[in-house]
């Protein structure tokens, strides 16, 4: 049965087809070479009192569809910043989530912080790309790519000095992820086969991350408690798009999350209490 993310990686690789065809890889990697050094994110996660956020520009999602207008990406990213972000996530998936490299360009021109390509990335192409557009985190999805691919596209990023999140599901994923030894994790909380949140699976799977990693909680935050929840399930950073999309202040949200967090203790590994549960 074909699923949600098999519809979304098909179209990923048609219109990669078109890029590929109008700019060919050498001039992509010639873009990549050529642009300012990758910053790293990972000191700066560290630091962040409470929690890193890293606050993501979101159009649409496919659960959801239209999500917020934000005619100027480059104006939410400022705001983001200016709130406390530690990172910057830029969708740029154009049929499900309505995003382009132009945003990321956006992004990367108006903030200092740290910026994460966050697309379905399953070719050395795309890696190259994002770093010819300035990106300094890249998304890689367990769920989306063999072992040897993950390895691939994770030792071309950090060659190229970025930083791959590799993003995790359930406890398999886990294993697949740690083998590459990445510097940050991210446990979804949304099952992109089916869409469904359940932000128990942040609290079962951070435990299983080893304390050197920078472990990510994302998706399903819907407000500060929600960041307090995860950070308490042992998150060191959280990354959130709708609420802050939808919420009309992006720079108090984020500062709110921050706040959130500041007073919360972790619990020790493996004694998370559970968390709620909800479906999109
Ligand atoms: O809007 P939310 O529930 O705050 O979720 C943000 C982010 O976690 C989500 O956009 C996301 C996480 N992993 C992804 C992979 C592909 C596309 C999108 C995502």
């Amino acid at each position: 049965m074909s699923t949600v993310l098999d519809e979304i990686i098909s179209g990923v690789r048609e219109d990669l087809a078109t890029r590929r065809a109008a700019v060919p890889l050498a001039q992509v990697e010639e873009l990549a070479a050529a642009a300012p050094a990758a910053l790293d994110p990972v000191p700066g996660f560290r630091a962040a009192p409470g929690v890193a956020v890293i606050a993501e520009v979101k159009r649409r999602s496919p659960s959801k569809g239209a999500l917020a207008p934000i005619a100027e990406p480059g104006r939410l990213a400022a705001a983001y910043a200016a709130g406390g972000a530690s990172a910057v996530s830029v969708l740029t998936e154009q049929r499900r989530f309505g995003g382009s490299l132009a945003d990321l360009d956006a992004v990367r021109a108006a903030v200092t912080i740290p910026v994460l390509r966050k697309d379905f990335i399953v070719d050395p192409y795309q890696v190259l790309e994002a770093r010819a557009h300035g990106a300094d985190l890249i998304l890689l999805m367990a769920s989306a790519l063999a072992d040897d691919d993950l390895r691939e596209l994770h030792d071309l990023a950090t060659g190229l000095g970025m930083t791959p999140l590799v993003e995790v599901h359930d406890a398999a994923e886990v294993e697949r992820a740690l083998a590459v030894t990445p510097a940050v994790v991210g446990v979804n909380a949304r099952n992109l086969k089916t869409l469904d949140v359940d932000r128990q699976v942040v609290a079962d799977l951070l435990p299983l991350l080893p304390p050197d990693v920078v472990a990510v909680a994302e998706s399903g935050v819907t407000g500060p408690a929600d960041v307090a929840e995860y950070v308490r399930a042992g998150a060191g950073a959280v990354l959130v798009g709708e609420a802050l999309v939808t919420g009309g202040a992006p720079s108090d949200a984020v500062a709110a999350f921050i706040a959130a967090a500041r007073d919360v203790r972790p619990h020790p590994a493996g004694a998370a209490p559970g968390v709620t549960q909800d479906k999109e």
